[in-house]
C-alpha cells in the first residue's frame, strides 16, 4: 500500500508519530462500527485530502489481511459525503470530482447545509460515525476529542478526528511524503480554503514585485508558522478584537479604518502578593501609559488572587466588554501559576500542549520540564495565537483578544510592548489611535470653589474629560482636560482660564 510504504521509508519521525496514532483513531473506528456504518466528508481541502489517505491505508490495514484487497487506488468502500455549494471554488470542486474518480470514492454529493443534510442522509443510511478532517487550531476543533459525539441539536452520530493533533507542518509533510495530489489552489498561495467569497491566497507568502504586474504567492507548504494559516480568511467583522473595526479571522484590524473610534482595554495583574502588600505593582502604572500614549482608553485595572475562578471570571467579564484584555503575573510552572488555565476556563476550552511554544522554552530552559510533559508548554486550546518577534526568547500568547505578558517588571514590559507593537503577527490589534491632547492645570482653590465651574465647564464641553484630583487635601488642585480634538482641548482651557482669577493657577 504506497501510503504505508512511503511512511515507513520516510526518516521523518515526527510524521511517523503522527501517522501512527491516526491510523490507531482509525483501526478504533473500524473496530467499533462496520463500513457500512462509516462515512468520510471529505471538501477537497488539504486536511481532508490528508484523511483520505489515511483513510485508505487504514482500511487497507484494517481489512489487508483479511481479505484480497491489495491495496490499490480503487480499494476503498466507505462512503464519502461531499456538501457542495456554489460558492465553493471552481479548483476545489473540480479536484473533489478529480479524486473521486482517482481513487473510485463512492460520493453522495450534498447540496444543503451541513445539519440539514446529514440529518436526510442519516435517515436513510445507517451512518454511525463520520471522519473529518478537522485539526487543533480550527474554530471548529474547540472542545473536541479524536472522538467527540455531534453536538446538541445535530443528528446523533460520532465525529471521528483522527489529525486532530496535526500540526500545519505535518499536513505538509505528510503531502508531500507520500506525492499525492491536492488541490491546484494550495500552490498559489492559499493556506486554508473556504469559500470565493472569504478566502484570497495568504498575504504573508506574497513575493513582492516593484513592476505593479500581478501579485505573485509562494506555495502553501512554505508558510513558516502554521498559525497564520487562516490569515487568508477574511471575515467583514471580528466579534473579538477590534469590535468597531473590520478584521479578519485572527482578530487582524484594518489600520486604515476610522482612528478616532474609541478603542478599550483592560488591565489584570496575578498576584497574591499584590493583594498581600508585599509587592507594589508598577506595570500597570507603566500599561496604562503606554496604553494612553497611543489613544486608547483604559476601563479597568483589576488585581485577582492565584486562583483560576478568579483569573476566569475577571477575564470572561473583561474580555466581552474591552477590545483588548491585557494580563501579567502567575505565568511558570509553580502551582500558583494559574493565569493561563484561568484564560482557558474563561474561553471555555482546556489547556493542550502546544508543540511549537514547547520547542522554545525547551531552547531556553532545556529538559528541566515538570513532570512527564512540559506543563508550561499547554496553552488554550484552538485560540491560541503566538506573537513572535526575535528580540524575544518566548514568543507573547494572544489569545483572541487577550494578550498575556511574561514581563514581571517595568523593563521587561517595555521591551515586550515594544515588540507587540512591532509585531506584525499581531495584525494591528493595538492599532494606534489618533492620540489624547491633555491639559493639566494646577489651581489653588478649594473643591467648594472649584466643584461648580468645573461642572458647568464639562457640560459646555460634553465631548471632552474634565476632572480634578489632589496629591494633598492641603495642596492644590490638579485640573486634567483630555480628548482627542487639540482645538477642543484648547478652547476648554481657555474656558476655564476665564472662570477663575488669573492667581488661582500656578
Ligand atoms: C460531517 C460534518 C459534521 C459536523 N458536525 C458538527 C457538529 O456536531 N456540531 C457542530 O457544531 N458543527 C458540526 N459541523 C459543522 C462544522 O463544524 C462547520 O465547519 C462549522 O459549523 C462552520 O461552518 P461554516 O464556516 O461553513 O459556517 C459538521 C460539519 C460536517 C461537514
Ligand atoms: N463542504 C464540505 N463537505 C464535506 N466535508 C467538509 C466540508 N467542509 C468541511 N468539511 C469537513 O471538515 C473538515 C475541516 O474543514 P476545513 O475547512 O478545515 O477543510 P480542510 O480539508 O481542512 O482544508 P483547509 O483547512 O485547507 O481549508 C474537512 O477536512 C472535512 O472533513
Ligand atoms: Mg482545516
Amino acid at each position: 500500500m504506497e501510503i504505508d510504504k512511503a511512511i515507513r521509508e520516510s526518516d521523518d519521525r515526527r510524521l511517523k508519530t503522527k501517522y501512527n496514532n491516526a491510523i490507531y483513531v482509525i483501526q478504533r473506528a473500524l473496530a467499533l462500527y462496520s463500513t457500512e456504518e462509516v462515512a468520510f466528508s471529505f471538501n477537497g481541502g488539504k486536511d481532508s485530502t490528508v484523511l483520505l489517505h489515511l483513510l485508505r491505508a487504514g482500511y487497507f490495514l484494517h481489512k489487508g489481511e483479511q481479505s484480497s484487497a491489495n491495496g490499490g487506488l480503487t480499494d476503498f468502500p466507505i462512503r464519502t459525503i461531499y456538501f457542495e455549494s456554489p460558492s465553493a471554488f471552481p479548483e476545489i470542486n473540480s479536484f473533489t470530482y478529480d479524486t473521486a474518480t482517482t481513487y473510485g470514492l463512492q460520493m453522495d454529493i450534498i447540496h444543503t447545509d451541513f445539519k440539514s443534510g446529514l440529518e436526510t442522509l442519516l435517515k436513510a443510511k445507517p451512518i454511525r460515525a463520520i471522519f473529518l478532517g478537522v485539526r487543533i487550531g480550527d474554530p471548529t476543533a474547540v472542545g473536541q476529542e479524536q472522538f467527540s459525539p455531534s453536538s446538541p441539536g445535530w443528528p446523533p452520530f460520532m465525529r471521528v478526528n483522527p489529525i486532530l493533533d496535526w500540526s500545519y507542518r505535518d499536513v505538509w509533510a505528510f503531502l508531500l511524503t507520500c506525492k499525492v495530489q491536492y488541490c491546484s489552489l494550495y500552490d498559489q498561495g492559499y493556506t486554508s480554503i473556504g469559500s470565493i467569497h472569504d478566502t484570497v491566497p495568504n498575504a504573508l507568502l506574497s513575493i513582492s514585485n516593484s513592476s505593479g504586474s500581478k501579485e505573485n504567492f509562494k506555495p502553501a507548504y512554505l508558510l513558516s508558522d502554521g498559525r497564520l494559516e487562516r490569515a487568508g480568511r477574511v471575515k467583514k467583522v471580528s466579534a473579538s478584537a477590534g469590535r468597531f473595526f473590520p478584521a479578519n479571522e485572527n482578530g487582524m484590524v484594518n489600520v486604515d479604518s476610522d482612528q478616532n473610534r474609541l478603542l478599550t482595554a483592560s488591565i489584570i495583574a496575578v498576584g497574591d502578593e499584590i493583594l498581600f502588600g508585599s509587592v507594589k505593582d508598577q506595570l500597570e502604572h507603566s500599561l496604562c501609559k503606554k496604553l494612553h500614549s497611543i489613544g486608547w482608553s483604559v476601563s479597568k485595572i483589576a488585581v485577582v488572587p492565584n486562583d483560576i475562578d478568579s483569573v476566569a471570571e475577571e477575564v470572561e467579564q473583561r474580555k466581552s466588554t474591552n477590545d483588548m484584555v491585557f494580563l501579567y503575573g502567575g505565568l511558570g510552572p509553580l502551582h500558583s501559576d494559574v493565569t493561563l488555565a484561568g484564560v482557558a476556563k474563561a474561553f471555555g476550552v482546556r489547556l493542550a500542549p502546544d508543540e511549537e511554544f514547547e520547542e522554545y522554552l525547551r531552547k531556553l530552559i532545556g529538559y528541566q520540564c515538570t513532570g512527564d510533559r512540559n506543563e508550561m508548554a499547554q496553552l488554550p486550546e484552538g485560540i491560541t495565537e503566538l506573537l513572535h518577534h526575535e528580540r524575544l526568547p518566548v514568543p507573547l500568547i494572544k489569545c483572541q483578544n487577550v494578550i498575556i505578558f511574561s514581563a514581571t517588571n517595568v523593563l521587561e514590559l517595555e521591551k515586550e510592548w515594544e515588540c507587540l507593537i512591532e509585531s506584525t503577527e499581531s495584525g494591528g490589534c493595538l492599532v494606534p489611535l489618533k492620540p489624547y491632547s491633555s491639559k493639566h492645570l494646577t489651581v489653588h482653590l478649594s473643591d467648594v470653589e472649584a466643584a461648580h465651574p468645573l461642572l458647568k465647564l464639562s457640560l459646555e464641553f460634553s465631548d471632552l474629560y474634565i476632572g480634578g484630583y489632589r496629591e494633598s487635601r492641603q495642596g492644590p488642585l490638579v485640573i486634567c482636560i483630555e480628548g482627542k480634538d487639540p482645538a477642543r482641548v484648547q478652547s476648554a482651557t481657555e474656558a476655564l482660564r476665564k472662570k477663575f482669577d488669573a492667581g488661582a493657577f500656578s
